[in-house]
């Protein structure tokens, strides 16, 4: 993981640094490197050159939106500029978020987008078919950045984004076909009790965002709501879960 913070005292960086040295302590979070950045260094651009083109599951295509590609036959195209918001696909969590979609989408369905970060769960949902997406972040800047894509994809008009997360949300009496959440397993277990009233029957929830030594937090909060788990999938350290009504 890669964080950027604005020049601070070195009392402030001390301070930050014993901080994530504690965190570290209790979850395997790696090595810590501080580096300063030049003044001159684009640090709000140079992620850019890791973020490629990037096949998924048969036919999800991501594509940066600086990127020029024709698109062939089969592709789903999921054109995106995540700014600073979280998504580009890279991740574990996304990537198993979107094969799920890509096997469960169908048209016309409606999917719930709890954590939509940059958008790109949402853009998928839409490009595989789904009649309506509801987004919702509780981060005011993920939510513009995800509208711009939005818009950039030319699916705004199947979408309600907004701030804030569920329960609170408009979701305006929908019955979800889908309703996918990679937030993390606090997350799941804030979210997981408006989940059944909010998911059609049949339906699924994907829930990820979920380190592996978090997995059994995350099952209890998906059993104590009364959902049944269908599939629990894992790739590298981190899982989701599968589940739906009895
Ligand atoms: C890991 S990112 C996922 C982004 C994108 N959906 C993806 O799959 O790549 C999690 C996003 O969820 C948001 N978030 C975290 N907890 C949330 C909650 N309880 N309700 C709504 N959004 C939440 C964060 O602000 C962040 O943008």
């Amino acid at each position: 993981m890669r964080s950027y913070l604005p020049s601070l005292s070195r009392q402030r960086l001390a301070h930050i640094e014993v901080g994530i040295r504690l965190a570290s302590s209790v979850a395997d979070l790696g090595e810590l490197q501080i580096r300063p950045l030049n003044d001159n260094e684009d640090w709000r651009n140079n992620w850019k050159q890791h973020f490629t083109l990037l096949r998924v599951g048969h036919n999800l295509v991501i594509k940066p939106s600086w990127i020029d590609y024709e698109a062939q036959p089969d592709d789903v195209l999921v054109e995106l500029d995540p700014g600073l918001a979280f998504g580009t696909g890279y991740h574990p969590t996304t990537y198993s978020c979107l094969e799920a979609l890509e096997e469960k989408v169908r048209p016309g369905s409606t999917v719930l987008d709890v954590g939509t970060g940059s958008g790109i769960l949402t853009v998928a949902a839409a490009k595989l078919g789904a009649g309506h997406v509801t987004a919702v972040d509780i981060d005011g800047h993920a939510v513009r950045a995800a509208q711009r894509n939005f818009r950039r994809t030319g699916i705004s008009h199947l979408v309600n984004a907004q701030s804030g997360s569920v329960p609170g949300a408009a979701t305006r009496g929908y019955s979800y076909d889908i309703a996918v959440a990679n937030i993390s397993a606090r997350g799941i277990r804030m979210v997981a009790p408006a989940i059944p009233d909010l998911l059609a029957v049949g339906g699924v929830f994907i829930a990820s965002g979920i380190i592996v030594d978090q997995h059994d937090e995350a099952v209890s909060a998906i059993n104590d709501v009364g959902l049944v788990i269908g599939e629990i999938r894992q790739k590298e350290d981190w899982i989701t879960i599968l589940s739906g009504h009895k």
